[in-house]
């Protein structure tokens, strides 16, 4: 709570207690176009506050039990089994906070936790430290987002929608709509398992982004996609921000993220390294 008490207060022009190091708080720009009358600026919508993330991989030992002699040993003395469980610590003590109309990309290298955090904001994976308080319901748009191989493009548009929530008359509105977003043409009647990857991320894409979400949480969706697709993705990631939501973006394609984002956050090492403008975060993490 401390953690957050002190990115709180910088939000607000206040010296933090303990001056931070290279980790900044951005203050949410004002984003153009229209937002509803009821959405005041600068609302939170994301609080992350020192988030800790460990997974726990059974079936692995620790570099420090693998292959030590002494320990082998002492196991066979004591007649215990090899170790088991082996944990990773993926994110550790992350805090920002996000607000209505931001659309923040994440950037770092392999490994650096950007797709768990995604995940734990989305509420995928418990904390095993810290928390995330969110306002309204977070959607992960990954890669591996859940539609189904076996069944058509057209039965993954319905029961997609339905798991978002619409209603069968909203999901007869906007079935065309998602299906030209897509792209995919008369693919839609076949099975997925027949599409490329560019199109399975695309028809993902379509269908997440058809309803306006609180908060958007997009992962590498967009990297499979055409030149003109992501022209048109980079389109409705402005308009769900001009609604008063939130994106958050994981990308590699530091272009596209420079292209869509009013922020960026760089993890390094499941820490945040810099948390800022999208030009000066990126030019800092491509001289390294
Ligand atoms: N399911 C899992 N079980 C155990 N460890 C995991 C799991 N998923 C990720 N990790 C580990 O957590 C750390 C962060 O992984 P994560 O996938 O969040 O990084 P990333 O920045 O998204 O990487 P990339 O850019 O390669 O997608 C890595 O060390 C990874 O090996």
């Amino acid at each position: 709570m401390a953690e957050l008490t002190k990115e709180l207060s910088q939000v607000k022009g206040e010296k933090p207690a303990v001056p931070g190091k290279d980790v900044r708080v951005h203050p949410n720009p004002e984003p153009q176009g229209k937002r509803p009358l009821d959405v005041p600026t600068g609302t939170p919508t994301v609080i992350v506050d020192d988030l800790h993330i460990v997974y726990r991989v059974y079936g692995a030992a620790s570099d420090a039990e693998k292959g030590n002699a002494v320990n082998a040993l002492t196991r066979i003395l004591k007649r215990q089994g090899r170790p088991q469980m082996k944990e990773v610590h993926a994110v550790k003590g992350v805090t920002f906070v996000a607000y209505h109309g931001d659309a923040i990309g994440i950037v770092g290298r392999n490994g650096s936790g950007k797709s768990t955090l995604l995940r734990a904001i989305a509420g995928l994976l418990p904390p095993h430290k810290g928390a995330v308080y969110t306002d309204g319901q977070p959607s992960l748009l990954g890669v591996n987002a859940a539609l189904m191989r076996e069944l058509t493009g057209e039965r993954n548009i319905v029961l997609g929608c339905y798991a978002m929530g619409m209603t069968p008359a909203e999901v007869r509105e906007k079935y065309q709509e998602i299906v030209d977003f897509s792209g995919i043409d008369e693919f839609v009647q076949l099975p997925m398992s027949t599409y490329s990857s560019g199109m399975g991320a695309r028809l993902r894409f379509a269908i997440s982004s058809a309803k306006t979400h609180d908060v958007l949480l997009i992962d590498e969706a967009l990297a499979t996609g055409d030149r003109e697709f992501r022209k048109k993705s980079e389109e409705r990631i402005r308009q769900i921000r001009e609604s008063a939501g939130t994106v958050f973006l994981v990308a590699h394609d530091l272009k596209v993220i420079e292209e869509t984002c009013n922020r960026v956050i760089w993890l390094h090492k499941g820490k945040i390294k810099m948390d800022g403008d999208p030009k000066e975060v990126i030019a800092a993490y491509n001289k390294g």
